[in-house]
């Protein structure tokens, strides 16, 4: 039998890097995902190996069950259904079956994505040989979550073929976690962040786990219910970056100037519940969207401003600024910053053609636009084959 799991991508609404430090975010997903394929060889096999198949990066890894024991000999009393962090020890351990694999150097960042597989799927199956297969729609270090939906969709699929859930394997077509599962996956996928962002604030993981739009803050979510249409542009600038270094950065920042920092994620978290205040209350018509799009554009523009005191902008993003604002559009980065994507908000009486004229404007510019559902469902799986 093979499990298929899917987690959505998303984009953050206002609050990143502030989150990090307790203030308030609004993310909500997209409709791009990640796919993580599993299945156990059958006996007839005679397969001992764990193999993983990175198809965006055509990249194909595999270890020795053999190779793994020797370098991870306490796993197998582990608990899966309360979730516990990699320690040092154990860090060292899959530091050194990830550096034998001569990750070609321009995939930087890839390092810590192989090592949070091995940590969730020794940590959930042990030694037992299996091959996985990740592939996904979103841009992978781009600011839209691909590190969490990879988190997720492997915790969903590992989780999907322990003891720890239980699902209809007969089911057609992709069906939901209960909540507990849910909860379970989302704590599995927060272990695997850690290992990618270093200190994430769970805010990915938990808007790809449940979906929708949601407000975070320290842990907690809210669900957002909206009845108000939202579309943003998404441009993608193509500058690649890394979570973990500016996640950091911000950090440093933080402890050099810590009273001044402190004003900047109070800031960031006003906005953050203005911008939630807004899109939750009702309209009535197509002059209150009106007033509503003009009130989230500032918002979006002052987000902005707290990203740029935070030194986590980038020319790039500066320059899709400058574009949009030709056309009288606001826009500020998403994700971690440093390059990859910028949002604009595209108002609903924006005509067709201003759209077009300012993509292809971006797009002479190299980037690439797109426009993502918003939203939309969270993590799901789907069963296949005989068991
Ligand atoms: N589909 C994928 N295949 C391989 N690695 C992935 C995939 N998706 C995410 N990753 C891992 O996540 C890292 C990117 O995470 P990050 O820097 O947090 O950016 P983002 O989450 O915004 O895409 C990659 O360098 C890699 O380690
Ligand atoms: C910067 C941050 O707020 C979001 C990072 O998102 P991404 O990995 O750039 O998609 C970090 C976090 O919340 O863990
Ligand atoms: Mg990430």
């Amino acid at each position: 039998m093979e499990v298929r799991a899917r987690a959505p991508g998303k984009i953050i609404l206002a609050g990143e890097h502030a989150v990090v430090h307790g203030s308030t975010a609004v993310a909500a997903a997209i409709d791009l995902y990640t796919y993580v394929s599993l299945r156990f060889p059958t006996p007839d096999d005679d397969d001992d190996v764990l193999k993983l198949h990175l198809k965006d990066l055509d990249l194909e890894f595999s270890w020795p069950v053999g190779k793994i024991k020797e370098v991870l000999p306490e796993l197998g009393s582990q608990d899966t259904s309360t979730p516990s962090s990699c320690s040092l020890e154990i860090t060292k351990a899959i530091a050194s079956l990830v550096d034998v694999l001569n990750i070609p150097e321009a995939n930087t960042g890839l390092a810590s994505g192989v090592s949070a597989f091995l940590w969730l799927y020794t940590s959930i199956h042990g030694t037992k040989p299996a091959k996985a297969v990740v592939n996904s729609e979103l841009p992978l270090g781009a600011g839209l979550g691909s590190s969490a939906a990879l988190c997720v969709a492997l915790s969903a699929a590992l989780l999907a073929l322990s003891d720890s859930t239980k699902l209809d394997f007969s089911h057609q077509g992709w069906q939901m976690f209960e909540d507990s599962e849910l909860e379970l996956v989302n704590k599995w996928a927060f272990e695997g962040e850690k290992i990618i962002h270093g200190k994430p604030s769970g805010i990915d993981n938990t808007v790809s786990t449940y979906g929708n739009m949601i407000k975070f803050k320290s842990g907690e979510l809210t669900s957002i219910k909206t009845n108000m249409p939202l579309k943003m542009l998404i441009t993608n600038t193509r500058v690649g970056r890394n979570t973990k270094a500016l996640v950091a950065g911000v950090s440093e920042r933080t402890t050099r100037h810590s009273s001044t920092m402190s004003s900047v994620f109070n800031a960031v978290d006003s906005i953050s519940n203005e911008f939630a205040a807004i899109i939750q209350s009702p309209v009535s018509d197509d002059l209150a969207i009106t007033e509503k799009e003009e009130k989230l554009g500032e918002l979006m523009e002052m987000s902005q401003g707290l990203l740029q005191c935070m030194g986590v902008s980038h020319a790039s993003i500066e320059t899709v600024i400058r574009t949009t604002q030709k056309y009288k559009l606001s826009t500020k980065l998403t994700g971690a910053g440093g390059g990859g994507c910028v949002l604009t908000l595209l108002p609903t009486l924006l005509s067709g053609t201003v759209v077009d004229k300012v993509i292809a404007e971006l797009e002479s510019c190299g980037f690439q636009c797109f426009i993502a559902g918003i939203g939309g469902r969270g993590m799901e799986i789907s069963f296949s084959g005989s068991s």
